[in-house]
């Protein structure tokens, strides 16, 4: 009964997609679908017309002969012809709800939480979901062959019961075990392929590895081609194992089970034929006998054929929609508008990331004045860059407030509390866009000039990649799509993606490492910037390279998640406590370079 109503409700679903997405096609699909399925019949009465009017004496054959004839060409013109018809609209169709469908997801998710990329099991049934989403497309294509399945077995089972009810109803009944088998094996054979997803994600993820540019220099060096191949081949032969197992078992059940329904036809024309040799029946009667047989059985396979593809395919759209029911939790709380200036305060912060029972934030305390420029300093993994995915409310804090301009954060509108911030992350991006596009991307309500373009790039001080661009601001990034594509160095990428970050219209910049891959004399100008260029907006950056973090207003250093120092560069070296220990580290290195000492 479960399995009736999600049946009903899968195709009720698909139904709806293919309404939406191509409204036309699917009405002129059903029509069409329902016509093929009743011309067969008026084909199968015709030709006993007109054997039996050939059986008559010449002198009695009338004009319906000619008439007869005619139909019967006019049937078959009919079906050639709404064939071609079929192919046409079914590929429009298929076309516009695969768009569709592809949107959706696309919309789906662009717009998830950042929880959930590191989740493994929303990643699985995505790529469920992702491989399996024609379902939705065959499943419509399916339920229109159904509704003509049944049309015609509905008809077929009619005509044939009038002639015989008792044969009729064997038929019927034999053919309803492979019904059971079918439908075990094929919701046996969806489990195991939902079970298969990890796998699958392996291997697509040695394959995606093996072309990807960013692992080509280690695959190399490391000769990881044998490994990756063994991998690769390891994983698809237990892919490959379990599948031929299930498939081996549903073929001898099925193989079995046909010949039932077989030998109940043979039974049947045996008992025909006997008839019409004792003149029972005439050979006109034979012809729709048999076309009705074959109409009959033909009927209930293509039945259970497509019954059991709608069954396959609601499998599949429940994982659809199970995957549609993951939501997320970051949402708008309250709707206000935060406008710049923006001050800071973080009031008792602690955190741990979503289905983890570790605390990466503890206790935080601190503020940030608006225009005030602090620094965020600690080792590796101390919390550093979480603490601006929570000012971002790419999460949420566990504990505690974040206040802007004295207001909790989830008070703010999410789309107007981010347009506040320009961020250059710690995991920089280029887009294979143009070079326009890749710095004016950060803000695409601007319009603004090619020379200011020109003078942000300068500000990041990438005029160099520019003045070499073959296409100007109008030159690829990579050659991923363009010959002529530029293909830039780490410093230089990293000075595209910092020109993006100022582009943007925004009251609190936010740098992550942001010299990284810096030279120094880039670096120099980019700390500059920071403290004259935006001097009043507010700026929070993290560094390793403790020589520019003394340009900061306030230090706050991090030690597991907790602020064990904060002050000015000064205050923290006359304190001689962890900061001023580091950063005697890195200038006694410099020191020994240059040969000071
Ligand atoms: N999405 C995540 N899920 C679970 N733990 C995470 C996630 N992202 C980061 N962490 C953990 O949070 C801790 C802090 O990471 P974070 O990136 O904030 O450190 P950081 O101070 O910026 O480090 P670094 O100086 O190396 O950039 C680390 O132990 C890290 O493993």
């Amino acid at each position: 009964m479960k399995d009736t109503t999600g049946f009903v409700h899968a195709i009720k679903y698909s139904l709806h997609i293919c309404w939406i997405a191509a409204k036309g096609y699917t009405i002129f699909n059903v029509m069409i679908q329902i016509v093929n399925a009743l011309l067969p019949f008026i084909t199968i009465l015709l030709t006993k017309k007109l054997i039996d009017t050939l059986s008559l004496s010449f002198e009695s054959q009338n004009s319906n002969f000619l008439l007869i004839l005619i139909l019967l060409g006019g049937v078959n013109l009919t079906t050639a012809i709404l064939s071609k018809i079929h192919e046409y609209t079914q590929t429009m169709q298929e076309n516009l709800l695969q768009n569709y469908i592809n949107v959706e997801l696309m919309h789906k998710k662009l717009g998830m939480d950042m929880e959930y990329f590191d989740s493994p099991k929303y990643q699985n049934i995505l790529h469920a979901v992702e491989r399996d989403v024609y379902a939705l497309n065959s499943v419509a294509w399916n339920v229109f062959q159904f509704i003509g399945a049944w049309v015609a077995l509905v008809s077929s089972w009619v005509l044939f019961s009038k002639e015989s009810i008792l044969f009729a109803i064997v038929v019927t009944v034999t053919i309803l075990p492979t019904v059971i088998a079918n439908q075990k094996y094929t919701r046996l054979l969806y489990m195991w392929s939902l079970e298969q997803t990890p796998k699958e994600r392996q291997m697509d993820y040695i394959r995606w590895i093996s072309g990807e540019k960013t692992f080509s220099s280690d695959i190399r060096l490391f000769h990881l081609k044998d490994l990756l191949m063994n991998k690769y081949k390891t994983i698809w032969s237990l892919h490959f194992n379990g599948k031929r197992k299930v498939l081996k078992g549903k073929t001898v059940i099925t193989v079995f089970l046909n010949l039932l329904p077989e030998f109940v036809s043979v039974f049947i024309l045996v008992s025909l034929s006997r008839d019409i040799l004792s003149g029972l029946r005439t050979i006109g009667d034979y012809t729709l006998y048999t076309g009705l047989l074959t109409q009959l059985t033909g009927g209930l396979y293509l039945v259970i054929q497509t019954g059991m593809s709608i069954y396959g395919d609601k499998l599949k759209i429940d994982t659809l929609q199970r995957f549609n029911q993951y939501h997320n939790r970051i949402l708008d709380k309250g709707d206000k508008d935060l406008v710049g200036p923006v001050s800071i305060e973080f009031r008792d912060v602690s955190f741990k990331y979503p289905d983890t029972d570790v605390y990466i934030l503890q206790h935080l305390n601190f503020t940030v004045q608006a225009g005030e420029k602090i620094c965020l300093v600690g080792t590796n993994g101390a919390g550093k860059s979480t603490i601006i995915k929570l000012l971002l409310r790419f999460y949420d804090v566990t504990e505690g407030y974040i206040l802007l301009n004295g207001v909790d954060v989830q008070e703010y509108k999410i789309e107007s509390l981010r347009k506040q911030f320009s961020t250059l992350f710690q995991q920089y991006v280029n887009y294979s866009f143009s070079l326009r596009e890749n710095v004016t991307i950060s803000d695409s309500q601007k319009t603004i000039s090619d020379q200011e373009v020109v003078n942000i790039l300068h500000q990041a001080g990438a005029d160099h990649i520019l003045q070499h661009a073959p296409d100007g601001l109008e030159s690829y990034v990579t050659k991923f799509f363009s010959e002529k594509g530029l293909e830039l160095s780490g410093g230089q990428r990293q000075k595209i993606a910092l020109a993006r970050a100022l582009y943007r219209s925004c009251s609190v910049i936010i740098f992550d490492e942001p010299s990284a891959s810096l030279d120094p004399e880039a670096e120099h100008t980019m700390f500059q910037n920071i403290s004259t260029l935006w001097s009043d907006k507010t700026a929070i950056y993290t560094s390793h390279r403790l020589s520019a973090v003394h340009l900061a207003d306030r230090i706050i250093f991090l030690e597991g998640g907790r602020i064990i120092e904060q002050g000015t560069h000064k205050e923290l070296m006359n304190l001689n406590g962890e900061y001023s220990r580091l950063y005697h580290l890195q200038a006694d290195k410099y020191d020994i370079k240059s040969g000071v000492i």
